[in-house]
């Protein structure tokens, strides 16, 4: 059972953080855990007795089929004042949510192999929650089909209200760029700040407030897989993200009447609303190996060349969600954190190149390395199956100015990732038609310059380009 040892502080001096700041978490990936807000809430010995403990509804929540192998198999059992489905039918939400995709089509998106770039999208002034304020960027694969994957930014201002919202489509990983989220989920409550990203599984229901106000971040969406820790291979049995770094929520409910609370169900990319009378946070106590979870960027322990040449980015993979085929993400969250680089005669920013993965990226706060301008924190860039990218011409330009003399060089102040996926997605029409657009993306490369030095080749026809060597 895994100890309820993490402990988190309100942020120093900020009179914003929320109540609940001191928020404590269980810490552990995968692991099977069990949490009591009464003590004696948990049934003994086993998951559904006649009655439960304090009268309490067992309520099994599954995020993988039940024949599913005993090691990939997930599931929890919640101990609840009132089951989930005490509620009224679902009707499609009104006003619909039309940015929001599962599946991905002429009619919604486009194949581009252009780079393509975007400024940080706009905090509306208009108030907007959570839910409403996300908008599909780009995706593949169907969630009906259970395969496949999609990228939203979200921008908003308030705090759900309430309301709760319950993905049945896939799995949530959330990358706040600007303002915590305090997220209220059924197995209890996550502070999420910038700097952290969280998983909220598919079909927990979960609430966001806002205690910063105007917020913005990415969300990675993946349907039919979970995430896990990569295999560390020839790295051994340290490095990379710790599972004792994931922090899990302690059971915390509230018994509330809350009249006109609505559920609102993103079911195959469309919104769906049901009323129900009281809060869905009313679990007691729950135990299990599926649950939502934080993890802070920050505790990821990175490795790196410590020669010569440019390691794959795979080097700095947070999370993979698989494919069935080994090696083959369906997509990989992957960071590019502080660190030295030590590489001697190294070309050390990202080196140029073409990739049968396509490649989403974002900065949460900072700089990029292969970008010098242009590449804002919130900012994002899509360099799909196959299209050419690399660092622009001024870090190129600073980099070979630099030149083999380059002693140990630590970057900082920089926090970019990557969502890296099999799929090609197709690009949605608001996104290519946004004002955040960069029209001018291409013209980063445009200024590099042969360095070529075929005049010093003897023999070299500089006319028709050819070395008769
Ligand atoms: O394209 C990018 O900036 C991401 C990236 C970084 C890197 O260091 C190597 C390959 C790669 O795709
Ligand atoms: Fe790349």
């Amino acid at each position: 059972m895994a100890r309820p040892e993490a402990e988190e502080k309100g942020r120093a001096g900020s009179d914003r953080a929320p109540a609940g700041a001191g928020v404590e978490y269980l810490t552990g990936l995968g692991s099977h855990f069990s949490s009591e807000a009464i003590a004696g809430a948990l049934p003994a010995g086993q998951n559904s007795p006649l009655v439960c403990p304090y009268g309490l509804y067992a309520e099994q929540i599954s995020g993988t089929s039940f024949t599913s192998p005993r090691k990939l198999n997930q599931r929890s059992w919640l101990y609840r004042i009132k089951p989930s489905v005490t509620h009224e039918p679902f009707k499609p939400r009104v006003p619909a949510h039309e940015k929001l995709l599962s599946e991905f089509d002429q009619s919604n998106s486009s194949a581009t192999p252009t780079q393509l770039r975007w400024r940080p999208l706009e905090i509306p002034d208009a108030p907007t929650d959570f839910v409403d304020g996300l908008l599909t960027m780009c995706g593949a694969g169907s969630s009906f089909l259970r395969h496949g994957f999609a990228v939203h930014m979200y921008t908003a201002n308030k705090s759900m209200d309430n309301c709760a919202f319950c993905n049945a489509d896939g799995d949530f990983l959330i990358v706040p760029q600007q303002g915590r989220l305090w997220i209220t989920t059924e197995c209890g409550k996550l502070l999420v700040s910038p700097g952290e990203a969280a998983v909220l599984p598919q079909g927990f229901r979960f609430s966001v407030d806002l205690p910063d106000g105007p917020s913005r971040g990415y969300v990675a969406e993946i349907f039919g897989t979970h995430f896990q820790l990569p295999d560390l291979g020839p790295i051994g049995a340290n490095g990379l993200a710790d599972p004792r770094h994931f922090l899990v929520p302690k059971a915390w409910f509230e018994e509330k009447s809350c009249p006109g609370y609505t559920i609102i169900q993103k079911f195959g990319g469309q919104l769906f609303t049901a009323k129900q009378d009281f809060s869905p946070f009313n679990v007691a106590a729950w135990h299990g190996n599926y649950v939502p979870y934080k993890y802070d960027l920050s505790k990821f322990c990175p490795y790196n060349t410590v020669l010569f040449d440019h390691s794959d980015p795979s080097i700095n993979t947070v999370l993979t969600a698989p494919t069935d085929k080994p090696g083959v993400a369906l997509l990989d969250f992957v960071i590019f954190p502080p660190r030295w680089l030590v590489a001697e005669h190294t070309f050390r920013p990202p080196y140029y190149h073409r990739n049968c993965m396509s490649e989403f990226m974002g900065l949460i706060h900072g700089g990029y390395e292969a970008k010098a301008d242009g590449f804002l924190p919130g900012g994002a860039s899509l360099h799909s199956c196959m299209t050419p990218h690399g660092p622009d011409t001024k870090s190129y330009e600073a980099t070979i100015a630099r030149g083999n003399d380059a002693g140990p060089h630590r970057i900082t102040n920089t926090m970019a990732f990557m969502f890296e996926s099999c799929l090609i997605p197709r690009v949605c029409h608001w996104a290519l038609d946004s004002p955040s657009v960069d029209p001018d993306y291409y013209k980063c490369w445009i200024g590099l310059r042969s360095h070529f030095e075929g005049m010093k080749i003897e023999g070299h026809d500089i006319q028709n380009g050819r070395a008769d060597v």
